[in-house]
């Protein structure tokens, strides 16, 4: 359990401030170097208890931020705030808290998990390495996140290669749940899915965010999938966020040229 448990109702997790993430163009020659503004000048923040989605075209970067959030990436300037503490310069401690506090599901499961290990195996994993726990401690907990995730306990002791796309994913999202985070950055997490059990997929997130009082960072493409389950969405286009809002009045409302054309072109819901 990490100190966040401990916020006043609605204090961020995570707070940027005027984050950039600049890249040196791999296309740029030695001499004349083009810089990509992969984000470029992004406020943000993330409480417990609050869905925030963050919609925009490929390329305009979208990952990045999540790389920035879950502390991959270090900015090229602006700030990260960790409960209120520059998290730039953490020490070990507080490394290890942020570990434990922000969880990542990615896009694709069949990339994220190892195909080696069993699934027991895949979620005991991230307590042994945060040394969590006992033998026994760890094996009644694994039994716990398949419960939580929808997954029968027998699938503990088979490898990802034996369940469906879909259940694979549940077991990420159960990975990403055995620390207890506070906060969870889903990338992309239904679009490597079947349409069919997308809907599924992001049902479960929006009740384990509210069963877990968790915050949820949902990043996709796909502003009606954003829409079905944020309480807020963040309209990026060319690494600035151009509109924020509550879901409903970005939706029904929107201020932005770009966030109109999101919205004509959005196909039907979870069809992408
Ligand atoms: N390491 C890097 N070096 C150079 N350019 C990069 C690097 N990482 C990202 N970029 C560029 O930064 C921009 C933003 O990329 P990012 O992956 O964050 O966007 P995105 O919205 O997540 O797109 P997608 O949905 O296609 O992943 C793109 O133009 C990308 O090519």
């Amino acid at each position: 359990m990490t100190d966040s448990r401990r916020d006043l109702p609605g204090t961020p997790v995570i707070e940027l401030k005027d984050v950039k993430v600049y890249h040196r163009a791999r296309t740029g020659g030695l001499f004349r170097p083009n810089i990509v503004k992969a984000v470029n000048g992004v406020d943000f923040s993330i409480s417990r208890g609050e869905t925030v989605g963050i919609v925009g075209e490929s390329g305009c970067g979208k990952s990045t931020l999540a790389s920035v959030l879950v502390g991959l990436q270090a900015p090229t300037s602006g700030q990260v705030l960790f409960h209120g503490k520059p998290a730039i310069k953490r020490n070990a401690r507080m490394r290890k808290e942020f570990g434990r506090a922000v969880s990542v599901v990615f896009q694709d499961p069949s990339t994220a998990l190892n195909p080696r290990m069993t699934i027991e195996d895949i979620l005991t994993d991230p307590l042994q390495v945060h040394g969590i726990g006992t033998a026994a401690s760890r094996s009644s907990k694994v039994k716990e996140l398949l419960a939580l995730v929808g997954l029968p306990q027998s699938a503990a002791e088979v490898t990802p290669s034996h369940v469906s796309g879909g259940q694979r994913q549940r077991v990420a999202i159960a990975r990403a749940l055995a620390l207890e985070p506070d906060i969870i950055v889903a990338d992309e997490p239904t679009s490597a899915l079947d349409v069919s059990v997308r809907a599924q997929v992001l049902n479960l997130l929006s009740d384990l965010k509210t069963q877990l009082n968790l915050g949820m960072v949902f990043i996709s493409h796909d502003i009606q999938t954003v829409r079905y389950v944020s309480d807020r969405i963040c309209v990026m286009y060319f690494g600035q966020i151009v509109e924020e809002g509550p879901a409903a009045q970005v939706f029904d409302n929107p201020g932005n040229d770009y966030t109109k054309k999101l919205l004509g072109a959005a196909p039907s819901l979870l069809q992408t």
